[in-house]
């Protein structure tokens, strides 16, 4: 059966983690202040790059009226080296691949800058996989408004029913406010217990994504 599938980018398909925590590290000691642990940045992404870096002023207690100036400072730090210690998550890609055979139709609908979401694909091998992909500067607005989800959707011509799958709380509001079914991949950069978050099915490990959308597709009719 064929369905139109959307995918978020960072801590779904790929952990890039690391790379962000490299560049929001290198804005910081641009300013002259100390670099922040891994685990604390975590907790600054999935609303866009704006507010990781505002989140990160706010806890470093820098002045806001250079939000600007350091948003585009680590975003300069993060083309730079967007993909040097990022990995696909295990079985991303025999998913994706399994699921196109299936007749699925898919893309990213992510708040990564579109320009390294590009790059990141590209470099992971995974951007044959997609018919489109949004970034978090591709409209005026971006997830948790639904009108990011839907565009994404409308940029792949989508067909059938719809899924999202996506890691964090920023996604399952913005499905559950476009009323698309959720699928939540729980090993990804989520804050709050899974039980507290919108979703459809959960899963933790990418090889069962297939049968799981399979069977889903099977219940919506
Ligand atoms: O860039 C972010 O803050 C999060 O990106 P994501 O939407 O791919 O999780
Ligand atoms: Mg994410």
């Amino acid at each position: 059966m064929s369905a139109t599938i959307m995918f978020d980018l960072d801590g779904t398909l790929v952990d890039s983690l690391p790379d962000i925590t490299a560049a929001a590290n290198a804005m910081l000691r641009d300013t002259g202040v100390s670099p922040l642990p891994q685990d604390t940045i975590k907790q600054f992404v999935g609303n866009g790059l704006p507010k990781l870096v505002e989140r990160m002023m706010f806890h470093c207690d820098l002045p806001m009226d250079r939000h600007a100036e350091l948003s585009e400072l680590t975003l300069t730090h993060y083309n730079a080296a967007s993909s040097d210690k990022t990995v696909v998550y295990p079985g991303v890609a025999e998913a994706l691949e399994q699921l196109r055979q299936m007749g699925c139709v898919l893309g990213v609908c992510t708040n990564k800058p579109k320009a390294p979401a590009d790059h990141v694909l590209k470099s992971m091998g995974l951007t044959h996989h997609f018919d489109a992909t949004l970034g978090g500067d591709s409209l005026a607005t971006r997830k948790p408004d639904p009108a990011h989800l839907e565009a994404s959707f409308r940029a792949v011509a989508a067909i059938g029913p719809r899924l999202f799958v996506g890691d964090s709380e920023v996604d399952a509001e913005t499905a559950e406010r476009a009323q698309v079914p959720f699928l939540l991949f729980t090993e990804g950069y989520r804050k709050s217990p899974v039980s507290e978050l919108y979703h459809t099915r959960n899963f933790a490990d990418w090889h069962e994504v297939p049968a799981l959308v399979s069977e889903l597709l099977g219940e919506l009719g």
